[in-house]
C-alpha cells in the first residue's frame, strides 16, 4: 500500500516550444535539461508533494504542442483533474493561440476541470512580447481558476505552480469527501438511498480516489 492520500493526474497543454517539458523536468527532478529536444506523443513524469499532513501524488502528463500529435494529446484531456495551459511570455504567437486551446479544454476535458493559465520564460524579460497584465485579463475573462508567471530556467514560480494545483485539487476533494461523508451518515440514519448520494460515490470513482 501506497501511504498517499490522493492521486492527481495534470496534464500540461500549449504551442510547440513555450516550455512545458522544461517546466515538467524542473519541477520533477530539479534540472533544466539542456538541449530539450520536441516531445513526441506524451510523457508523464510523478512527483509527491505534500500538503498540509497530506501526501499527494501528481502524475503530470507533458504532452506534445505540435499539431501532428493533436489527436494523440486530445485523449488525455478527458481524464484529466487539472489542465495547465502554457504560453510563451517571449512569444506572441503562442499567446494568440490560446483561444484555440480553450477550445480543445472544453470541448474535451471534464467540465469541473481545474484550469491554469501560465506564461513561461520571464527570465526573458527584455525580449516579453506579453505583458503580465494581458495574461491575467485573458486568464479572468476566460474562467481560469489560476494564472501565474513562470521560468523553468531560473525556477521562478515552478515549485508554485504544482503546489498550487496540488493544494486547490486536494481541498476540492476534501470537500466532495466531507459531502460524501455526510450524505453516508444520512443513509445510515434514515436506512434510505438518495439519488444525490449514487451520483456523489460515481464522482468520487471517476475521480480516482486512492
Ligand atoms: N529562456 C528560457 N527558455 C526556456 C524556458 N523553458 C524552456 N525553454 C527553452 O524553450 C525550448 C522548448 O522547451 P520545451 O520544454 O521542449 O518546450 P515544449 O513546450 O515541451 O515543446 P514541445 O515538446 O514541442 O511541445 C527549449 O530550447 C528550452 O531550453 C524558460 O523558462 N526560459
Amino acid at each position: 500500500m501506497e501511504d498517499y492520500k490522493y492521486l492527481f493526474k495534470v496534464v500540461l497543454v500549449g504551442n510547440a516550444g513555450v516550455g512545458k517539458t522544461c517546466l515538467v523536468r524542473k519541477f520533477t527532478q530539479g534540472i533544466f535539461p539542456p538541449g530539450q529536444s520536441a516531445t513526441i506523443g506524451v510523457d508523464f513524469m510523478i512527483k509527491t508533494v505534500k500538503v498540509g499532513e497530506d501526501k499527494i501524488k501528481l502524475q503530470i502528463w507533458d504532452t506534445a504542442g505540435q499539431e501532428r500529435f493533436r489527436s494523440i494529446t486530445q485523449s488525455y484531456y478527458r481524464s484529466a483533474h487539472a489542465i495547465v495551459l502554457v504560453y510563451d511570455v517571449a512569444c506572441q504567437p503562442s499567446f494568440d493561440c490560446l483561444p484555440e486551446w480553450l477550445g480543445e479544454i472544453e470541448q474535451y476535458a471534464n467540465r469541473k476541470v481545474l484550469k491554469i493559465l501560465v506564461g513561461n520564460k520571464v527570465d526573458k524579460e527584455d525580449e516579453r512580447e506579453v505583458p503580465e497584465r494581458i495574461g491575467k485579463n485573458f486568464a479572468d475573462a476566460n474562467g481560469f481558476d489560476y494564472f501565474l508567471e513562470t521560468s523553468a530556467l531560473d525556477a521562478t514560480n515552478v515549485d508554485t505552480l504544482f503546489q498550487e494545483v496540488a493544494t486547490r485539487l486536494t481541498n476540492d476533494m476534501k470537500l466532495t469527501d466531507e459531502r460524501f461523508h455526510n450524505f453516508k451518515s444520512n443513509e445510515n440514519r434514515d436506512g434510505n438511498i438518495s439519488i444525490l448520494d449514487r451520483v456523489l460515490e460515481r464522482a468520487k470513482c471517476a475521480n480516482c480516489r486512492t
